[in-house]
């Protein structure tokens, strides 16, 4: 069997080399030509998987270590028998890690408690459920929108974006990139919600960066200034627009999801996908070849303040600062659309927050609900 896999997956040797010939290359670079003679193709998000690309291929199985399908014409692998699997959840903590140590770096500048905010999340599945839980535990007072959701579930406690975009502090938009039916979230944020957004209200996208009108963002904040934003992912990656950039607080290359946990997850899942379609049985564990973190432990070893040593433990995981700071460096040296897709290629590693063990004493205990909360795994010793 032949597999063309992104350069980006990692451990694909060690879960398919049983299956057949890998062959590895850049996402952006799969070509018709490249995927001709393969059977099965192992993608990320920046290949566009469509009938330009297959058309008069073997493959008879797609995979996608990501959560996001949205560059993946389901429709057409239907209509040829293609198999296709995603990885849904496999990053989520890892983009909820990102969110949250934005958030701590936004509310140590502002001096503002989170605790004292009011967060609207947009998009409640694996990713803006488990934000949710993490804030519950601050104490942060939870706004949802998800109409889909609402519909299926009929949940009367969530709200509609524009209440949200209303009473929420902080916005944070986590829905996939749906550009028909009922609730399509092409431009959710539009121009004219952008514009309704108070003054010091902070924005953060997550998402897909088409869910949010890029060049209106750039203009309320060119024109006024007058808010605080995180930008993961962008409109036309990885050629994004430079002014916009220039403008936003936090701004990465789409790399929420890169944790290596979250990473080698998404080869996991599709792994098990691919071992079910061809009803082999998928023998390979990830808990047996993941590497272990630099940073196993830390020792919090008197009464420390429930906020202050949660923003601590946070930074010694994953301080966003490093991504942003070392894209820019890496722009700065390269240019924006070359430096956007090597910072992801070269990406340094990063654990999730649930690598992570905090000891406390006993009488420490206040913070258990804040750390175990936000994640981090827990160790209790005597006083
Ligand atoms: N920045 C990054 O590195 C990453 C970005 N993502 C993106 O985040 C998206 C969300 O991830 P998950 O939560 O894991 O996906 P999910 O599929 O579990 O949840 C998406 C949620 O959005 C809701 N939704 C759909 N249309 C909506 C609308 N018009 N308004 C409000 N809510 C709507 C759905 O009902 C669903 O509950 C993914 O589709 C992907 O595009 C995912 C992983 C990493
Ligand atoms: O899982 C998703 O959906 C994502 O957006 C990925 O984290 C993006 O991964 P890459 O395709 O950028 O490697």
């Amino acid at each position: 069997m032949r597999i063309l896999v992104d350069q980006n997956v990692p451990l694909a040797e060690e879960f398919f080399a049983d299956l057949g010939e890998i062959t590895r290359m850049p996402g952006r670079e799969m070509t018709r030509e490249a995927v001709r003679d393969k059977d099965v193709l192992i993608v990320r998000s920046i290949t566009p998987v469509n009938a330009e690309l297959l058309e008069g291929s073997r493959v008879k199985f797609v995979g996608t270590c990501t959560i996001g399908t949205d560059h993946v014409d389901l429709a057409y692998l239907r209509d040829k028998r293609i198999a296709f699997a995603s990885a849904p959840g496999s990053n989520a903590d890892s983009v909820v890690d990102y969110v949250l140590s934005s958030l701590l770096v936004l509310a140590e500048e502002e001096d503002f408690a989170l605790a004292r905010r009011t967060v609207g999340i947009v998009g409640a599945g694996n990713v803006g459920n488990r934000l949710w839980q993490r804030l519950q535990e601050l104490g942060a007072r939870c706004l949802i929108c998800d109409p889909p959701r609402a519909d299926a579930e009929g949940r009367s406690d969530f709200v509609d974006i524009d209440t949200l975009i209303e009473q929420a502090d902080i916005v944070c938009l986590h829905t996939p990139l749906v550009r028909d039916g009922d609730h399509p979230t092409y431009h959710l944020m539009d121009a004219a919600r952008i514009e309704t957004l108070r003054p010091g209200t902070v924005l953060i996208n997550a998402g897909r960066g088409a869910c949010l009108d890029n060049a209106a963002l750039s203009h309320r904040l060119e024109s006024r200034g007058d808010l605080r934003t995180v930008l993961d992912v962008w409109e036309n990656e990885p050629a994004i627009d430079e002014t916009l950039y220039s403008l936003v607080d936090i701004a990465t290359p789409h790399i929420a999801g890169h944790s290596l946990d979250g990473k080698m997850r998404g080869t996991e899942l599709i792994y098990q996908a691919l071992m079910e379609h061809f009803g082999l049985p998928a023998r390979r564990k990830l808990g047996q070849i993941k590497p272990e973190p630099w940073l196993h432990k830390v020792v919090l070893t008197a009464w420390a303040p429930p906020l202050e040593a949660l923003a601590l433990c946070v930074r010694a995981c994953y301080d966003v600062r490093r991504d942003m700071v070392g894209f820019e460096r890496y722009r700065r040296r390269l240019g924006m659309a070359t430096a956007f897709d090597r910072y992801r290629a070269e990406y340094p590693v990063r654990r999730e927050f649930s690598t992570l063990r905090v000891d406390l004493k006993k009488n420490n205990a206040g913070l258990r609900d804040v750390i175990e909360g936000f994640g981090f795994k827990l160790k209790l010793a005597g006083k």
